[in-house]
């Protein structure tokens, strides 16, 4: 029997009278590649935030390897075995890669004394270089990120997340920005970490790398799941249909391009 890593278990999230997700269950399982996706304002980034512990959902419970974490706060969230890259580069543009990662390490401590023990011990530094040399990137420890291709600051920030040790990682929308070749690079990048065992939950509109990436897909429409399945079958799913091109769509034009159903933005 497979162990689930992530159970969300009909959570709701209002904004004072606004629901914005609407009793959505759906789990992610230990060691599973999952797509959470959906048409623009679907939820996906709230949903991101509840599980992150960024906001706090109105009903229902989030659990993480079977233990409720509703109530646990975000930084605990991440020792307990959850790391989150942003759709936005957010490393320190002026540091250099591996003090970004060693920023990531920080996570891990527990007080504010040891939050100053990863940048200044070299144990710490040595387990950054070696994760850097592992993820394929140890030509760049020294180099300034704001000096480097966007594409690789988007794997530093991914590794940097890594650096925390995560067992669940949310990715939300790493191919963002990126063009082609950069997104196959990324990809590849991906599945290595899969394969280092870390669960993968993934927002993401490019629906090439979503099904070459991801076996299972959450779809969110309006704030409610309205499809759970393979990635490879989503397209031809009426409401996934419906929710990117209307109601009145033609199943014809249905066809799933890199870009989201039937070229709409995912
Ligand atoms: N703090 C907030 N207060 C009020 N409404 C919010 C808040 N955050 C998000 N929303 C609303 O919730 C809905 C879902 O937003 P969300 O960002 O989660 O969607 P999304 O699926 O991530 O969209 P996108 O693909 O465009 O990033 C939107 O209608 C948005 O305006």
């Amino acid at each position: 029997m497979t162990t689930d890593m992530l159970s969300i278990e009909g959570v709701s999230k209002n904004f004072g009278g606004l629901s914005v997700i609407s009793e959505v269950s759906f789990s992610v399982p230990e060691g599973g590649r999952v797509a959470l996706i959906g048409p623009n304002g679907a939820g996906k980034t709230t949903m991101f935030n509840l599980v992150s512990g960024v906001y706090r959902q109105t009903a229902g419970a989030i659990r993480l390897r079977g233990h409720d974490i509703s109530n646990v706060p975000s930084r605990k969230r991440v020792r307990l075995g959850m790391a989150r890259s942003f759709q936005n580069i957010r490393l320190m543009p002026h540091l250099s890669v591996i003090e970004n990662v060693m920023l990531g390490q920080q996570a891990r401590t527990k007080s504010l004394a040891d939050m100053a023990m990863p940048l200044s011990g070299s144990r710490w530094r040595r387990e950054a270089e070696t994760l850097l040399g592992e993820m394929g990137l140890d030509t760049y420890p020294g180099e300034v990120v704001a000096t480097l291709p966007y594409g690789i600051r988007k794997k530093i920030e991914v590794v940097r997340a890594l650096a925390a040790q995560p067992q669940l990682l949310l990715l939300d929308e790493p191919a963002a920005g990126l063009n082609q070749t950069e997104t196959a690079s990324l990809r590849d990048f991906l599945m290595g970490i899969s394969r280092r065992g870390v669960t993968l939950l993934v927002v993401e509109h490019d629906m090439g790398l979503v099904r070459s990436l991801c076996d299972h897909a959450v779809v969110l429409n309006f704030g409610r799941k309205i499809y759970e399945g393979s990635t490879q079958t989503v397209h031809e799913d009426p409401l996934v249909l419906e929710a990117y091109l209307g109601p009145r769509h033609n199943v014809a034009q249905g066809a799933v391009t890199n870009n989201g159903v039937a070229g709409d933005a995912a």
